[in-house]
């Protein structure tokens, strides 16, 4: 079971790689690592689990945060609104890929963390808003899927780091909290 001990932290030369596209058919080890980062997910949203492991929340997660440089990531984001329990958006992906963007941009008003980076790093991390999205499923089946907002937001966070883009990275350095006009601002 992925706990803290397994993520690496920045300074991490492979946090800085460019991850391996994985080999289809998926093999055996590649769908069960895929199960795991869920799990891990899963743990890290669930307050009695997380508490016991001592789990960061999370929504995402990357192989390479694993140490292992291939292009895997799971995303697991509850909807929020406490009646409908059902996730806006739980897969894990290999080989995700961003086929065409949006010209509008967004950022979360709480900027981003990382559970590879053990310090808060304040200011907006512009990204597009809406993405048209390939990936191949744990059943081995190619996605085609469009997101947007929040959604949006987490999977470019996670397909940042099968390039060895760390959030920050997006940060503007003049001024964390500047905006170009029309970036939508998600809360
Ligand atoms: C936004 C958020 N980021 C959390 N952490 N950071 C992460 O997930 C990193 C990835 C996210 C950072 C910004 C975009 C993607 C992990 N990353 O580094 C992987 O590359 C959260 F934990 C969190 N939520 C809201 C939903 N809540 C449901 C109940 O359980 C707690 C959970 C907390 N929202
Ligand atoms: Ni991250």
């Amino acid at each position: 079971m992925i706990t803290m001990k397994d993520i690496i932290r920045e300074g991490n030369p492979t946090l800085r790689e460019v991850a391996e596209e994985v080999v289809l058919p998926l093999s055996d080890e590649d769908i069960k690592l895929g199960e795991e980062m869920m799990e891990f997910l899963h743990n890290s949203q669930d307050p009695v689990k997380a508490e016991e492991l001592g789990l960061r929340g999370g929504v995402g997660l990357a192989a390479p945060q694993l140490d292992i440089s291939k292009r895997i990531i799971a995303v697991h984001v509850p909807s929020g609104d406490l009646e409908n329990p059902e996730p806006t958006l739980s897969a894990v992906m290999y080989n995700p890929k961003i086929l065409s963007h949006s010209v509008q941009d967004a950022c979360l008003g709480e900027g981003e963390g990382c559970l590879s980076v053990d310090r808060e790093v304040p200011g907006y991390v512009v990204r597009h808003n809406k993405i048209t999205l390939s990936y191949v499923d744990a059943s081995g089946v190619k996605q085609k899927i469009r997101l947007k907002n929040y959604e949006a937001i987490v999977v470019q966070h996670e397909i940042d780091h099968l390039n060895g883009v760390m959030f920050y990275d997006h940060i503007n350095q003049e001024n964390p909290y500047a905006l170009k006009d029309g970036v939508l601002v998600i809360e």
